[in-house]
């Protein structure tokens, strides 16, 4: 019987020693190896926080005392002791427990969102309301020394210092975020700038610090958070852990201290089966390949230069690599600043992530016709990372981006392509969206007409198929179902799925009916501006757009997701065909005769 079996809520710690303490400890070190070892997830980040959450939840009555972790990633040492082990064993999985805290799971979570910098505003708000009612639940925000390089965060340091409500601020300084945190705060954290870190800098702004502490030593973590729980203003409790403790693989591992993974052997750390080849390693080639015979092109990144594939440019081109930390929208508009002053910025960041900073792109980039590629990773479905992470609102977000031309590839060679023709583009912002697979087989042309590539044709197909981007393969097999029943059907891969081709609307007009497939939002998304496009031109022919719907779709593997929401090929291929039978009497597009056309085109 180990300890960890007899804890199932937080006051189960209370009455350990602290030699069980530390035992507990180790055993929670192993049961998340084994767990994250086999089924991916969070790795480095929760074996950095055990002692601090086990403080935590001993100092802290959750959840009457309320505990938000910033982005979420590291709490699943905060699930283990609020009654959650049994669900590790389904961990990220369809149906199973979550990587971040979820209400719907716990009563202990209470903030799900796990974009970064977040929990310093939820804290302050929360406590502010219960100031408001005289409530005494004390409110803690955990976060990152990465994620406190993000503006949000320091919007909240500014407003807590005169705000009624009262917040403990655990700051978790490992000192890393996928890769060192860079720029002066992490310098100055790191005492690169002499002198003590952090009383200076926290008690300038009117908070309280406590620290630096060993967020290793349960009994000192315990021992500042009792003070700061005490005290009668915001503090920040400065905690230094180092991330991946008690794991060799993890603290040795240079790139991230195994950040996030997948299936790995917990022995090594290095993946169970070849990853193979994702879009991520082809556009992180190609951008190379660029950057050699472009010396403009300067590549930026949000944190993530390596998980975005910016590091082997960074490797070879390290004055045109910037890293900016967890602040897209600096990212963003720092690129526009780069490209006034003549230089190419490739911005790539995760498609969810680039939602911050939708209005930098609109009023910092494009009305300013600026030249810079913005290169979104993990668009569409993500999988295993839930709601906030799948990268389906790009399209419709910055679908009211005046001048932004969008391109989607469906392969490696048109990825490679599509990112030259970004970059050779000078009269404003252009975009590449790809998701988060294995790069799919090589996707050959019949032809190219106008700019749309044309994949599969038939004589006088009644249906045009206009797959998006990664949806060209489900797409295609989809086309052969269709055959099989009786339908023939072009599929085009428009390649610029933004602004609408004028190609595509004249090969829309010789079809009967036209769906397109996208695995973004529907609403708002290249399908409603194919549906618009075509009505502006005057062309008949109906739009149906196949996409996800506007919803929090929750975790679970790509692939299932995608099929659930009719995006594989046998759901493509339903969906055509419902569509088909709404068509009023004698548009049949199984008889597509001049006459239903006629009829159909007015
Ligand atoms: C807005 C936003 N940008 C990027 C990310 C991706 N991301 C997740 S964790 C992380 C690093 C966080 O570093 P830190 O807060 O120090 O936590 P640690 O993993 O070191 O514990 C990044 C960049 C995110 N979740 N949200
Ligand atoms: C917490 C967070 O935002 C990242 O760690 C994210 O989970 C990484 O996703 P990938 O594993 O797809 O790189
Ligand atoms: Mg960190």
């Amino acid at each position: 019987m180990s300890l960890l079996d007899d804890v199932n809520e937080p006051a189960d710690l209370d009455r350990l020693t602290g030699d069980q303490l530390r035992l507990l400890a180790t055993e929670i070190r192993a049961f998340l190896v084994d767990a994250v070892c086999r089924r991916g997830g969070h790795l480095g980040p929760n074996l950095g926080v055990v002692e601090l959450t086990l403080a935590l939840h001993r100092v802290f009555r959750s959840p009457r005392d309320r505990i938000i972790f910033d982005t979420g990633h590291q709490s699943y040492v905060h699930k283990l002791v609020t009654g959650r082990r049994d669900r590790f064993t389904g961990l990220r999985g369809r149906g199973g427990l979550s990587g971040y805290p979820r209400r719907a799971e716990s009563p202990h979570d209470l903030v799900e969102n796990s974009h970064a910098s977040t929990a310093l505003s939820y804290a302050e708000g929360l406590a502010r309301a219960y100031a408001l009612d005289r409530t005494e639940r004390a409110v803690v925000a955990v976060i990152g020394d990465g994620a406190l390089t993000g503006g949000l965060a320091w919007e909240a340091l500014n407003n807590l210092a005169t705000s009624p409500g009262r917040v403990v601020v655990v700051l978790n300084d490992n000192g890393r975020s996928y890769a060192p945190t860079v720029g002066g705060l992490a310098d100055h954290l790191g005492g690169r700038h002499g002198g003590e870190a952090g009383p200076g800098l926290f008690e300038s702004l009117g908070l309280s610090y406590l620290g630096p502490i060993d967020g290793h030593d349960v009994h000192q973590v315990e021992a500042a958070l009792q003070k700061a729980r005490a005290a009668d203003q915001s503090v920040v409790v400065h905690c230094v852990t180092r991330k991946g403790y008690g794991h060799r693989p993890s603290e040795t591992d240079e790139a991230d201290r195994l950040h996030s993974v997948g299936v790995i052997d917990p022995l090594t750390g290095r993946p169970a089966s070849m990853p193979g080849r994702t879009w991520t390693d082809a556009l992180s080639d190609e951008l190379v390949a660029i950057g050699a015979s472009d010396p403009d092109v300067v590549a930026v990144s949000a944190a993530m230069l390596g998980p975005t594939g910016l590091a082997a440019f960074g490797e070879r081109y390290p004055d045109r690599t910037v890293d900016v930390g967890i602040a897209e929208q600096h990212a963003v508009t720092s690129a526009a600043g780069l490209a006034f002053g003549g230089k190419h910025p490739v911005v790539a960041i995760y498609a969810t992530f680039l939602n911050r900073a939708v209005d930098q792109v609109l009023l910092d980039v494009a009305l300013h016709r600026l030249p810079v590629t913005l290169v979104l990773d993990r668009a569409g479905i993500t999988g295993p990372d839930g709601p906030s992470h799948h990268g389906m609102w790009d399209l419709a977000l910055l679908g009211a981006v005046p001048g932004l031309r969008v391109a989607a590839p469906r392969d490696e060679t048109t990825l490679r392509e599509e990112l030259r023709e970004a970059v050779a583009h000078q009269d404003g912002p252009t975009l590449l969206r790809f998701p988060k697979a294995r790069v799919d087989d090589e996707i050959p042309a019949l032809y190219r007409s106008g700019g749309v590539d044309v994949l599969r044709t038939a004589t006088a197909a009644p249906v045009l198929l206009v797959a998006v981007g990664a949806m060209a393969a489900s797409t295609l097999r989809a086309a052969d179902l269709l055959a099989e029943a009786g339908v023939e059907c072009t599929v085009v891969d428009p390649r610029w799925v933004r602004p609408v081709n004028p190609a595509l609307t004249a090969l829309a007009d010789e079809h009967a009916l036209v769906v397109t497939v996208e695995d973004g939002i529907r609403d708002g998304g290249i399908g409603s501006s194919v549906a618009l496009a075509l009505a502006d031109a005057g062309v008949g022919a109906p739009v149906r757009a196949l996409g996800l719907p506007t919803s929090f779709i929750p975790h679970g593997e790509r692939a299932g997701l995608l099929a659930e929401h009719g995006l594989d090929p046998s759901g493509i291929c339903a969906a055509v065909l419902h569509q088909i039978s709404t068509l009023p009497a004698g548009l049949d597009p199984r008889d597509r005769s001049q006459s239903s056309l006629t009829a159909l085109h007015g």
